[in-house]
Order: structure tokens, then C-alpha cells, then sequence
């Protein structure tokens, strides 16, 4: 259904697109900076719930019985070795991908039961696994703005004041704000992820996921994108929210838990302090690994050998 207010008469939106109320809530929030979730009671509400879920692909075991809840208010770190099955756990939380075995449920929603459009505007995604990507000529506004119609390119949308507002308050929120004229396709690595995470918050999302955002970022890009995301989850207001990573030293100060993934299950979960420590990191990526924590951030390196025992002195 469209809301009356965002229909240009004789101009309908692109076909099979309409414009979600998520977007319209956002659209008659106080313009950006905070990102409202609606009643604050409901703080406690779970978001998504995975139920002994598996995923087989072709006869090999992506994800194997896992179990997880992400609350509102929850900032989750998903750590893991390359083929864990991270990206295939945000796809399923998602909603875009559906488990071979066990349940999902999604805003309260079990998958599969309810019509998974409506249930997908209320997360946003920010994922290279997905195949639609902006056209480098974008001009970044517009980049965030026509997330609100879920649709790349401006065309015949209509989009108000207080929308331009938000794109452009979500592009300085994420230290954008001088870059909203260029052409997407001339920001560098570390501008690209921070203007779609912008894009992703535009529908004023439950949810946002974000896969290895700061990977193939540069020190200065990463350290930049993270002082953002520290931000972002000491925003009580702020959505729940879900990041993939291979490394502890890109989770952001004020990540409450982390889950720890090997072969597709679950090795550990739960607060982030009590979780991301020597023992499960090991067992997680398969080596001995030293964990230290200063100011918040994590630090993991190999852990030193332990010295050999000394041979007997012969007697
Ligand atoms: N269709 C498929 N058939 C067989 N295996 C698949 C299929 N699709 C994905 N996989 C495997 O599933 C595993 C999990 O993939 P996924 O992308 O979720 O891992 P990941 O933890 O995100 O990895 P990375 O850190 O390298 O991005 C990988 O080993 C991948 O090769």
C-alpha cells in the first residue's frame, strides 16, 4: 500500500516497488542523527531468533544447528575463519535466505509463514554477497535517498523535504556530509561503506547487518568507520544490530556479544567480554591465540609456546 503522502499523481513508482511505512516513520522523524525504533517498552523484544537452523548447499553443511537470539538494543559481532558460514548466518537473519532445517522468526514473524518484502524493509543489509550494487554515477544523495523507494537510480519517485533531510543527516552522521554531490563511483573503499550503511539506516531499519564492513580498509578508513560505529551503538535509540568480521580488533567499542562460528556452527555466544577470550578464539580459528582487551578493543595475537620442558641432567 502506498501512503497517500508520498505519490506524485500520474507518477507511480517504478513497478512491483512501493514505499514501505518504514520509510514513511522515518520520513516523520525529527530529521536524522537518531534513528527512532518506536516504543521504548519494547526494548526487550526479540528481533530475530534462529531455531536449530541448518542450511545445506549441494551436499555441504553451510550451517549446522544454531541456535541465537538478537534482542533490540544488542550490538553482535558474528567472528570467524574464512568459510565459517558468517555470511550465510546474515543472509538467513536477513531473511533472504531460507534454513534447510529449523525455524526463523523475524520481527515475531516465522519465515516462511509471513510475505518476506514486508518483513525485509525493516532490516537493512550492507553485504557484497548482494548482487545489486549503486551505479557509479549515483550522485551520492541520491544513493541514500532512493533507498526509501528500495530502488538504485532516481527516476519518477517522489521523495519530500524532510527526506532529503535524513539522507543527508545519515551521510553526515557517517562522516559524509561534504560528499553528497560527488558520483558514487569516485568515493574510495572506506567512503563507499560508510555512504551505504547510510543507505542501509535510510528506512529507519529494526535491524541493521553489516558484513565485514571494514574489510579492505586502510588503518586511517578502518579506525574512522569504527569511532562511527561506537557511535552508532552507544545510540540507546540506535536499531540492533549484527556485524560480520574476521578480525577482534575491527569490533567497535559498545559491541554487547559476540558469536564465534566454525564449520558452520556455533562455537561460542554471548557477551562480548565473557566470549571473545583466549579459549573459544582458539578453538573458533584453530590456533592458540593470546586475547587482550585495552580501552575496549579487542587484540589477538598467536600465543606464545609454552617453553619445553628441560631435559634431566643425567645423574
Ligand atoms: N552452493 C554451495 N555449495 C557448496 N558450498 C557452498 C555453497 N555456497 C557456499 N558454500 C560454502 O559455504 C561456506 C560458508 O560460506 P560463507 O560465505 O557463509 O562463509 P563466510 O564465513 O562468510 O566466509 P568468508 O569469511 O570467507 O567470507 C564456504 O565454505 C562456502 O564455500
Amino acid at each position: 500500500m502506498l501512503p497517500a503522502r508520498s505519490v506524485v499523481p500520474g507518477r507511480p513508482p517504478p513497478a512491483g516497488r512501493d514505499r514501505h511505512p518504514a520509510a514513511v516513520r522515518a520520513a516523520n522523524a525529527a530529521p536524522v542523527a537518531r534513528f527512532p525504533t518506536g516504543n521504548v517498552s519494547a526494548m526487550a523484544d526479540t528481533i530475530v531468533s534462529l531455531d536449530a537452523v541448518s542450511v545445506r548447499r549441494d551436499g555441504a553443511a553451510l550451517l549446522s544447528d544454531v541456535r541465537w537470539t538478537v534482542t533490540a538494543g544488542q550490538r553482535w559481532v558474528v567472528l570467524g575463519p574464512n568459510g565459517a558460514g558468517k555470511t550465510t548466518l546474515l543472509l538467513v537473519a536477513a531473511g533472504r535466505l531460507f534454513p534447510t532445517a529449523g525455524a526463523v522468526d523475524l520481527f515475531g514473524s516465522r519465515l516462511g509463514s509471513v510475505d518476506m518484502r514486508e518483513l525485509r524493509y525493516r532490516v537493512g543489509l550492507v553485504s557484497s554477497a548482494l548482487t545489486e550494487t549503486p551505479p557509479p554515477e549515483e550522485r551520492v544523495l541520491d544513493v541514500v535517498l532512493t533507498a526509501a523507494w528500495a530502488v538504485f537510480g532516481r527516476g519518477y519517485e517522489r521523495y519530500d523535504e524532510i527526506d532529503m533531510a535524513r539522507a543527508a543527516g545519515l551521510l553526515r552522521q557517517f562522516g559524509c556530509g561534504a560528499l553528497v554531490d560527488r558520483r558514487f563511483g569516485t568515493l574510495s573503499e572506506g567512503e563507499r561503506k560508510r555512504v551505504a550503511i547510510a543507505r542501509a539506516l535510510m528506512t529507519d531499519p529494526e535491524l541493521l547487518l553489516l558484513d565485514e564492513p571494514a574489510a579492505g580498509l586502510d588503518l586511517g578508513a578502518r579506525e574512522a568507520l569504527l569511532r562511527r560505529l561506537t557511535r552508532f551503538a552507544a545510540d540507546p535509540t540506535a536499531p540492533a544490530m549484527v556485524m560480520v568480521s574476521h578480525h577482534v580488533e575491527e569490533i567497535p567499542v559498545g559491541v554487547t556479544h559476540a558469536l564465534l562460528l566454525r564449520d558452520g556452527r556455533v562455537v561460542a555466544a554471548g557477551p562480548v567480554q565473557e566470549t571473545v577470550t583466549a579459549g573459544p578464539l582458539s578453538e573458533c580459528f584453530g590456533i592458540p591465540l593470546d586475547v587482550t582487551v585495552n580501552g575496549g578493543r579487542f587484540t589477538a595475537r598467536l600465543a606464545p609456546r609454552p617453553p619445553r620442558p628441560r631435559a634431566a641432567a643425567p645423574a
